[in-house]
C-alpha cells in the first residue's frame, strides 16, 4: 500500500504503521510517501523505492496548502528543473538537433524556469514541452512541441465567448463571397449541384475576387455555410495580447515584432481545413510564416486533430494545450514537410486561437489594416467568405474585430483574466 502523508509529523510516522524511508526522516520534510508494514521487502533499485525516495526528497514548497493537483504538478515540475542538470543537457543536446529558434527557444524557456519563482502569471503553465516524434522521419527539420495548460480554463472560456459574440453579430447579414479563381467557383457550384449554371470573369465585382450581394447569399444556401469562422484582433490593442505573447516569448522565444494578427478560428461539426504548408513553398521571400502557434480553446469531443501527415503526426484538440512548430528551415526556406490538415470536427465544436510567427518581420506586421474598399458595396457588418480552391474545408469566414468588440473587451465584459 501506498499513501501519501501529508505533514505528517516525524513522531507521528514512526508511531504509525507505516514505514518510511529514513532519509526523508531526517531531512524533516514535511510531505512522505509511506508503505504499509507489510513485512515486504523492497529492493533499493525497485521502482517503489525510487518513487518513494523522489517523493520523499521534494521539499515542503512543492505541497499546496490544499488539495491543488493542478499546482503541484507544476511546483514539482519547477523544482525538478531547478534541481537536475536536466537544463543544460537540454539544451546542448537540442542546439544540434532543432533548426535556428527552436533551440534558441528551448533554452530561453528552460532559463526563465529557473529564473522564476512563482510569478502568479506562470501558474499552471510551468509545465515544460513535450517535442513530438515523427512516426515518418528520424531526421525532419520539423520540430512540433505541445505545452499542456498554456492558457487557463478562464482564459479559453472567454476568448471563445469574445468570438461567439463577434461571429453572431456579423451572421445577421449574409457574407460576401470570393473566390480565388472562376474554376473554383465552378466547382463549388458542381458539388452544390448546380453546374447548370455557367459563370465567368463578369461574375465578379470590379477589381475583386468576390461575387455581388446577390449571389453571394444564394451560393450560402447552396452550399450550406460549411465553412470555419475566423476573428481577429491585434497586438497592443487588449491586455490578453500583450500578456500572450510575453507568455509564448518566455515559453517559446518567439519574439512579438515576428508576430501577425491573432486569430480565433472555429469549426463546427463537420468542418475541417484542407492540407496546406503555413508559408509558400519556392518563395525567396522571409516575410514569410516561420512558426506556428495554436492553442486549442476546447476539447473536441471526437475529430477536429491537427494532423501533419507526412511527419505522421496527429494533435488532438485539448483546452489549453498550445501547439507549437516551425514551417521554415534555418534559412528561412520554407519546408513541405511542414503540411497540415485540420481534421473535421465529428462530434462537437472545435476552437483555436492561432497565431503566425514570421522569419522576417516589415512595416505591417501585426498592424490592423484599413478598411477594406473592395467590394465597394461591402456593408460594415457584412463578413466575407474566402474560398481559395476547392477541397473539403477550403473555404473560410473571416471579419476583422471591430471598433465595438475592442470597446467590449477594455470594459472587461467578456474578458476576465
Ligand atoms: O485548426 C487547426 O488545427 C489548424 C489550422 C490551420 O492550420 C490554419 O488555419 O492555418
Ligand atoms: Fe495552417
Amino acid at each position: 500500500m501506498l499513501t501519501f502523508c501529508n505533514r505528517l509529523s516525524k513522531s507521528s510516522i514512526l508511531a504509525s504503521n507505516f514505514r518510511c524511508s529514513s532519509k526523508s526522516l531526517a531531512s524533516g520534510s514535511g510531505s512522505f510517501v509511506c508503505t504499509a508494514k507489510t513485512g515486504a521487502v523492497h529492493p533499493e533499485v525497485s521502482f517503489f523505492s525510487r518513487t518513494s525516495r523522489q517523493w520523499n526528497s521534494f521539499p515542503l514548497i512543492c505541497f499546496p496548502d490544499n488539495y491543488n493537483l493542478q499546482k503541484f504538478k507544476c511546483n514539482v515540475n519547477r523544482h525538478l528543473l531547478l534541481t537536475s542538470s536536466f537544463p543544460f543537457i537540454f539544451y546542448t543536446f537540442f542546439n544540434h538537433h532543432i533548426p535556428f529558434l527552436f533551440s534558441y527557444f528551448l533554452s530561453l524557456s528552460l532559463y526563465n524556469l529557473l529564473r522564476t519563482s512563482d510569478t502568479p502569471d506562470l501558474l499552471g503553465r510551468g509545465i515544460p514541452p513535450i517535442k513530438l516524434i515523427s512516426q515518418n522521419h528520424n531526421n525532419s527539420n520539423i520540430n512540433v512541441f505541445i505545452f499542456e495548460e498554456f492558457l487557463s480554463d478562464n482564459e479559453c472560456d472567454n476568448l471563445r465567448r469574445v468570438h461567439d459574440m463577434h461571429v453572431h453579430l456579423m451572421t445577421k447579414e449574409d457574407p460576401i463571397l470570393c473566390f480565388d479563381s472562376v474554376k473554383t467557383l465552378q466547382l463549388h457550384l458542381k458539388s452544390a449541384g448546380k453546374d447548370y449554371i455557367e459563370v465567368s470573369p463578369l461574375d465578379f465585382t470590379t477589381d475583386t475576387k468576390c461575387v455581388n450581394q446577390t449571389f453571394s447569399s444564394l451560393l450560402k444556401k447552396w452550399l450550406k455555410a460549411n465553412w470555419s469562422y475566423s476573428t481577429a484582433f491585434y497586438p497592443g490593442e487588449n491586455y490578453f495580447s500583450k500578456m500572450y505573447e510575453q507568455r509564448v516569448k518566455q515559453a517559446m522565444g518567439l519574439h512579438p515584432e515576428n508576430g501577425g494578427k491573432f486569430q480565433i478560428i472555429s469549426y463546427p461539426k463537420g468542418i475541417g481545413y484542407k492540407k496546406h504548408t503555413d508559408c509558400i513553398e519556392n518563395s525567396s521571400d522571409k516575410r514569410d510564416r516561420m512558426a506556428t502557434v495554436i492553442v486549442y480553446l476546447d476539447t473536441v469531443e471526437k475529430g477536429g486533430e491537427t494532423r501533419f501527415p507526412e511527419l505522421g503526426i496527429s494533435v488532438r484538440p485539448r483546452k489549453g494545450r498550445a501547439l507549437v512548430w516551425n514551417n521554415m528551415d534555418r534559412d528561412g526556406n520554407c519546408d513541405s514537410m511542414s503540411a497540415h490538415v485540420a481534421n473535421s470536427v465529428s462530434n462537437g465544436k472545435k476552437y483555436i486561437l492561432q497565431r503566425w510567427y514570421y522569419y522576417q518581420s516589415f512595416y505591417s506586421l501585426g498592424k490592423r489594416p484599413p478598411p477594406t474598399e473592395k467590394p465597394k458595396k461591402r456593408l460594415v457588418s457584412q463578413a466575407r467568405v474566402s474560398c481559395d480552391e476547392y477541397t473539403h474545408g477550403s473555404c473560410r469566414w473571416d471579419d476583422e474585430w471591430n471598433h465595438d468588440h475592442l470597446i467590449q473587451y477594455h470594459e472587461n465584459k467578456f474578458i476576465k483574466i
